[in-house]
């Protein structure tokens, strides 16, 4: 059924405006005022935002990491990505050495379809560069719309690529219009650093922050933008967390390389003392890169304003407290590393950024949602609120607040790193491709509504398909 949301006030990443939405066939069939009401759902908006659907470019749900697997799957992760104002997460899918790649992909697809509640797609892990690696990567950008690579600089002996890999990938990207993505840490310093504090009998989950110093992270990332420099090829640097890697980015970008960043809830709110908490939970915080001293988050809603980082995702990557965190009582290189953010991202970014004047409310979008959609080929499809885009939307309360608990999210995991925070501004109503997922605040979706979608190549546009007339 056709749908008219009214009086509403739209919000893109460069417009702010009074007007009605009128969707139909999955997408914006026309914006403006008077519009026929003619066989339409009437959705009244008053005294909300309409925002175009969140776009998460870096979750990991059923993942496996440290002998665990995420909490959150491909269900219950879009379930609460939606709540939080989400329509479409962009999530990784891991490799092992020696596999054919599609077969990973396979693997990613039988994970989540028939799953999600809203739209999706991958990124790839690329941890070697051989002959079958580059016999098959234009086959997975062309058949399976796959324009993004994950190169990771930690995890040494798990997920931790060498600079020749790096450098042979980000040159490979350019010649396929792929965007390289990296995890930039010093891995095989953290694995100094790490048997150093274990072997002084230092177990506690401070020592996950104290084994990986900011400077661990601002020298990966500048050895990732160099390399990039040397390719003339296009990175973005995930999960910034510090001001040492902040600057690196800056110091790139400002001699012209095609080097983006992306921050997270948790760098911009929590810090390093959270991880010194008792009892053990301080397991709760711990995140690669890990936490920082508070100072840095200045540094990073500078860099947000000044659009020297140009995304937030949110890095969910959950684990229950009891059972899989506990896996590190005794050694904090055990805890499983990440999160539960996927459902929160979007509303700390506007409490936190908009609501206290760090940013605008079209850097809100930008940040959240167009952003990303530019840079992982989904814009104009998604990232937007414009005719024949499709009707993934927020209708959004800025007067509304809300107090994060676990015992109030969707997310699987049986904590919530935000506890307590409390926070203004909350979706109301989210629709993906025209349809409510999440009503006046209730779950309405189903799982298997979302689609996996194929990318464009990196910075090229998503070709829409034509928009129907209303009347067919
Ligand atoms: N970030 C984190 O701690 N866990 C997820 C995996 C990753 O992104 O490095
Ligand atoms: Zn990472
Ligand atoms: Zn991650």
């Amino acid at each position: 059924m056709k749908k008219l949301i009214k009086n509403g006030v739209i919000v893109t990443a460069t417009d702010t405006y009074e007007a009605d939405v009128l969707i139909d066939h999955q997408v914006v069939m026309a914006i403006g005022h008077n519009l026929d009401e003619a066989d339409c759902e009437i959705v009244d908006a008053k005294g909300c935002y309409i925002f175009p659907g969140g776009i998460d470019p870096h979750t990991h749900l059923d993942m496996p990491f440290g002998g665990t697997v995420t909490k959150d799957d491909f269900e219950t992760g879009t379930v609460a990505a939606a709540f939080g104002g989400t329509t479409t997460i962009i999530d990784f899918c891991l490799t092992n050495k020696g596999e054919p790649l599609q077969k990973a992909i396979d693997r990613w697809h039988e994970k989540s379809s028939g799953k999600a509640s809203i739209d999706y797609s991958f990124h790839l892990m690329v941890s070697e560069i051989n002959n079958d690696v580059l016999a098959e990567l234009p086959n997975v950008i062309e058949k399976e719309g796959i324009t993004s690579f994950k190169v990771f600089m930690a995890y040494k002996n798990v997920f931790q690529s060498d600079d020749a890999t790096l450098y042979r990938t980000l040159l490979e990207a350019k010649k396929l219009r792929a965007l390289v993505m990296v995890h930039a840490e010093n891995g095989d310093v953290i694995e100094y650093l790490v048997e150093q504090a274990l072997a002084e009998g230092n177990t506690d989950p401070i020592y996950h922050a104290l084994t990986r110093p900011p400077e661990i992270e601002g020298e990966a990332t500048g050895r990732a933008a160099q390399l990039t420099q040397l390719a003339d090829s296009q990175l973005y640097v995930v999960h910034v967390s510090c001001a040492q890697a902040a600057e690196k980015i800056i110091e790139a970008r400002k001699k012209g390389a095609n080097v983006y960043g992306e921050t997270c809830p948790q760098y911009l709110v929590l810090d390093q003392t959270d991880l010194e908490k008792p009892n053990f939970e301080g397991a709760k915080y711990v995140w690669s890169p890990p936490l920082r001293e508070k100072w840095h988050q200045d540094v990073l809603w500078q860099a947000l304003k000044n659009g020297d980082l140009q995304t937030l995702g949110s890095d969910q990557c959950s684990f229950d407290f009891k059972g899989q965190k506990e896996l590190g009582k005794d050694d904090f290189t055990k805890i499983p590393n990440g999160g539960p953010i996927i459902e929160d991202r979007f509303s700390i970014l506007f409490s936190e950024g908009v609501v206290k004047g760090r940013i605008s409310l079209n850097q809100f979008v930008d940040l959240t949602s167009t952003k990303a959609a530019k840079l992982f080929g989904l814009y104009p499809k998604k990232g937007t609120i414009a005719v024949g885009g499709d009707a993934d939307l927020v209708i959004f309360d800025p007067n509304q607040e809300r107090t994060i608990s676990a015992d109030t999210h969707h997310m699987a995991v049986d904590y919530n790193a935000f506890e307590g925070m409390t926070i203004k501004g909350e979706p109301v109503s989210v629709l993906s491709r025209g349809e409510f997922v999440v009503k006046e605040k209730q779950f309405v979706g189903k799982a298997g509504h979302g689609e996996y979608i194929k990318r464009a190549k990196h910075n090229e546009p998503y070709q829409l398909k034509k928009v129907l007339p209303t009347n067919s």
